[in-house]
């Protein structure tokens, strides 16, 4: 592209993720502009949900496996192909991102940019392109969605020492013998759960006293507990020292605040991630930020600038594709009727863990009700109480469900076997306003399958004797 022009566009889009869906029919005839610097379909296709959720399935076959002589089968896992598994997902993902940005090279009416975009006023850009040139955009309307990055601590990155994140470590090579992780969130407890169930020994290392420490308090102190069976969990824990291991090249040796030691291990950090607008260049346009640096927008996706629009994880409080995917549609109706605007509606944003035992939730925490001195009714309905609960021999699963005295359903929290199954129905109650009465005998539940736990917990927010 010649450095001296600027092209004029209808419509840019900053990020192929959520962003690349903005490219509705509406723009059919016009021009748009679609800027990735990295690979293209953005963090959930390439190392975000679809993969991760792709290595854990088969780390929770294996454990099926390896569980299954508890009901009378014997079966043993004689070996994992770590390669197999790792190029089944690849070699499902990357054709699709090379096949997306193909369509956008070649789209009628898009321009695919590949390089990094910042802005050089308030609706112009300059793009640092891959292969080495710069191009200029300008456009009637841009749309920020550049998404995040993982956040890797000082003491990782001032030790030299090699380490992974979760955009990397889906590929290696090999299982290490050991995986150190840091973090106890989502994707601390994720891969926790697909290293040791695929064999690898796991130490984690958290520095709060539970796991996941965000979500109700019953479910993280359960889901810590559970941890503890399966991974060697340092809780209140810190990494103080990084060397690289004589055990082989990669590895490390850390020493851990508890002084105690980790050594020969593969060092994943996954310590949080924060919106990716370093390289943006915000005030040249003059758009707002909040105090952690995401993009400040209105319930429409406006930003403090005309005409720029920003969704997805640079902007939201929630880091979750379904919210980013939500916003990216409310986006692409604003982005053609301005004066019908849309809102985004994020009152109850569910979310799961897939770890293990899996975690799902929609609406309030009980910690959240009371710190806002809301009343409440509470049930928790063991997994191990209905009849699917039996058939699994479920030890560690249950429904927690939080109503108001009259019945509003303010919060459904689930652990155990496909708890983001059995929580949808939650889902879709809250969001129609039912009560739990309402939720639990408007409707037959299948008999008997797991959701029932959900039914029975319902029941017994409305009926605290039953
Ligand atoms: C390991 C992992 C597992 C996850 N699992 C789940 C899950 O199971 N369920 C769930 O709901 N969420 C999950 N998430 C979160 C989810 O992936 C994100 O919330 C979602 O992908 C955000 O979408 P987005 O469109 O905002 O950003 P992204 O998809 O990240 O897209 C942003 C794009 O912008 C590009 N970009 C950035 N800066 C520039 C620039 N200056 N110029 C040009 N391009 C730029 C980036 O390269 C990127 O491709 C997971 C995340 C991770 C990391
Ligand atoms: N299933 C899903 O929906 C899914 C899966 C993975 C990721 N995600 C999204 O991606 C986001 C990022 O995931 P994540 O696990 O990186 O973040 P997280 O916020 O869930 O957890 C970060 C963890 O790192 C710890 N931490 C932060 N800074 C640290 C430091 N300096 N030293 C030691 N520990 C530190 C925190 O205490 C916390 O335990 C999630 O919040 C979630 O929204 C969603």
């Amino acid at each position: 592209m010649d450095a001296g022009t600027t092209d004029h566009v209808d419509l840019a889009v900053i990020g192929s993720g959520s962003g690349n869906s903005l490219v509705t029919p509406d723009w059919e005839g016009k021009r748009v502009a679609i800027i990735e610097s990295g690979a293209f379909g953005g963090t959930c296709l390439n190392v975000g949900c679809i993969p991760t959720k792709m290595f854990v399935y088969p780390a929770e076959v294996a454990a099926a496996v390896r569980e299954a002589s508890r009901y009378g089968v014997d079966a043993h896992v004689d070996g994992v192909r770590w390669r197999d598994i790792r190029d089944r997902v690849f070699g499902r993902i990357d054709p699709i991102s090379e096949g997306g940005k193909r369509y956008r090279l070649e789209g009628e009416n898009t321009t695919a940019y590949l390089g990094r975009a910042r802005f050089t006023g308030e609706r112009t850009l300059e793009v640092a392109l891959n292969d080495g040139g710069t191009a200029r955009v300008e456009a009637d309307q841009i749309v920020v969605a550049t998404g995040s990055h993982a956040v890797v601590p000082d003491v990782v990155r001032e030790s030299g020492v090699p380490f992974h994140t979760s955009d990397t470590v889906m590929r290696i090579d090999d299982l290490p013998p050991r995986v150190l992780i840091i973090g106890g969130g989502y994707i601390a407890t994720e891969f926790a759960h697909v290293f040791a169930d695929l064999g690898v020994e796991v130490t984690l290392v958290a520095r709060g006293p539970r796991l996941l420490r965000h979500l109700d308090g019953d479910v993280a102190r359960r889901f810590t507990e559970a941890a503890r069976t399966q991974w060697d969990v340092r809780l209140e824990t810190r990494v103080e020292e990084l060397t690289p291991s004589e055990a082989g090249e990669g590895l490390v040796d850390a020493r851990l605040s508890d002084s105690t030691r980790v050594e020969g291990a593969l060092l994943l950090v996954c310590t949080g991630r924060a919106p990716s607008v370093a390289d943006l260049d915000l005030p040249a346009a003059g758009i707002a930020q909040h105090d952690d640096s995401r993009i400040v927008v209105d319930e429409h996706g406006r930003t403090s600038v005309p005409g720029v629009w920003a969704l997805g994880d640079v902007s939201s409080e929630h880091q979750l594709k379904h919210v980013a995917n939500h916003e990216a549609r409310v986006v692409a109706h604003n982005l053609v009727h301005g004066d019908d605007l849309r809102s985004f509606d994020e009152r109850f944003v569910p979310a799961a863990v897939f770890t293990r035992p899996q975690i799902a939730a929609v609406g309030a925490t009980q910690e959240e009700l009371d710190e806002a001195g809301t009343e409440y009714r509470v049930k928790v309905q063991e997994y191990a109480d209905v009849a699917y609960g039996w058939a699994m021999e479920d030890t560690v699963g249950f429904c927690k469900v939080l109503a108001a005295p009259d019945g509003r359903l303010l919060g459904v929290h689930v652990m155990g076997h496909e708890a983001s199954i059995v929580v949808q129905p939650a889902i879709l109650a809250l969001n129609l306003g039912l009560t739990a009465a309402e939720t639990a005998r408007g409707q037959m539940w299948i008999h008997p399958a797991l959701p029932e736990v959900l039914e029975n917990a319902l029941l017994g927010v409305v009926d605290p004797e039953n």
